[in-house]
């Protein structure tokens, strides 16, 4: 299970499993502990200095001159889940992303993928990694104006030196790939923004990475093309189970496409969860405000609402999932005219009525271990 940094909270996994990563498939790619970057004159010491921990940002800034843009991180990206860091701008996003590859060198702390340590890896091995391992797609997407599309998306493996006939095959298949197929001969320029972050995508799938790394890569969008990719990057997670790390300011893209929220608040981890998680049982005022305004029915799921059984309740009515979202329970409950039940591998979990349900939408939460049992 992921750890956070001191003084963050995870909330309890009782609500639901992550999306994709199954609790079987709990390899982890990346591995994080105790991370800091710090900017700033004498950086290295403000780690161990235990006169700084307790500062707010500003006070750290005004007493050192330093700024922690991540402070004391710790968690683990599961293999084939979508773990997404979102804050607001400056929270830290970007420059934690950029150390797990260490675009960005850290200052502390340790960082592996698949068990071997990063910090220690030479100029050649960090090489291999960000060009073959874990490919990076970045908000501006990098492409080259002159080249057409299926030379944009070749780039990457001719730097590898693959052969011409396969990376103009692979190249091909992965324009395919990302909805772009007859589109192959032109220019960025004769491309819309979704177009181009489209090729971006297909740049970055071709030299088939472990891990891809988004860093804000749809902000610049507009709302509907925006949308569109966030529903090409959940389509491409599910068709191929590839593991992203997804940086984003917006909650409703996090909740969206993310598996797993690492919320970040001034460098450090405020609550890492499930977008069920983090919209249900929120760790603190600064995380509850963030969530305030979702739509609840339309991110937890009736494992919230359920209550127990009673005498003759768990053979009647419809069946559903555990993992069944509140607004199709409403429906489920408001066509039936009654209960429904909540069954799992044919076990009668819970009974998830009228009241329920509008309890968990109104926010008036019982805790789910009430009906554990
Ligand atoms: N090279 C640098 N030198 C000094 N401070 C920096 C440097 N890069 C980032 N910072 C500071 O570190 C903090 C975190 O920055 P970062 O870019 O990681 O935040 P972010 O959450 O990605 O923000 P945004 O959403 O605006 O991109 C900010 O206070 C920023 O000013």
């Amino acid at each position: 299970m992921a750890t956070t940094s001191a003084g963050a909270s995870e909330t309890p996994k009782s609500a639901s499993a992550p999306r994709s990563a199954s609790s079987a498939a709990r390899e982890v790619v990346f591995s994080v502990r105790h991370l800091w970057k710090v900017f700033g004159p004498k950086a290295d010491r403000i780690p161990e200095d235990t006169s700084v921990a307790g500062l707010s940002a500003q006070e750290l800034r005004e007493k050192t001159g330093c700024t922690a843009a991540v402070r004391d991180v710790s968690f683990d990206v599961h293999k084939g889940e979508v773990f997404v860091v979102m804050g607001l701008s400056g929270s830290g996003k970007s420059t934690l992303v950029r150390c797990l590859t260490r675009l960005i060198e850290p200052t502390s702390g340790g960082l592996e993928m698949d068990g071997e340590d990063v910090r220690a890896m030479d100029r050649s091995s960090l090489r291999e990694l960000r060009r073959r391992r874990a490919s990076m797609v970045f908000q501006h997407f990098g492409l080259l104006p002159h080249r057409t599309v299926v030379d944009n998306v070749a780039y990457g493996l001719e730097i590898q030196g693959v052969s011409k006939a396969e990376r103009r095959e692979r190249a091909t298949e992965m324009v395919e790939k990302v909805g772009l197929a007859g589109l192959e001969k032109r220019r960025p320029g004769q491309l819309s923004g979704g177009q181009q972050q489209r090729v971006g995508l297909a740049r970055a799938l071709a030299v088939d990475p472990e891990v891809l790394l988004f860093d804000e890569p749809f902000s610049a969008l507009d709302p509907l093309i925006r949308r569109d990719m966030q529903e090409e990057v959940v389509r491409l997670h599910r068709e191929e189970g590839r593991t992203m790390v997804f940086i984003t300011h917006d909650l409703a893209e996090a909740l969206r496409v993310g598996d797993r929220i690492a919320l970040m608040r001034d460098g450090e981890i405020v609550q890492l969860g499930t977008p069920e998680e983090i919209v249900g049982s929120p760790a603190d005022d600064y995380v509850r405000d963030f969530v305030r305004d979702v739509p609840r029915e339309q991110v937890l799921t009736v494992r919230r609402a359920m209550r127990p059984a009673e005498d003759g309740e768990s053979d009647q009515g419809p069946a559903l999932t555990p993992d069944t979202l509140i607004s199709d329970a409403i429906e489920a409950v408001a066509r039936c005219g009654g209960a429904a039940r909540v069954v799992d591998e044919g076990r009668c979990l819970g009974i998830v009525d009228h009241a329920c349900l509008l309890n968990v939408v109104a926010r008036v939460d019982h805790r789910p271990e009430e009906v554990a049992a």
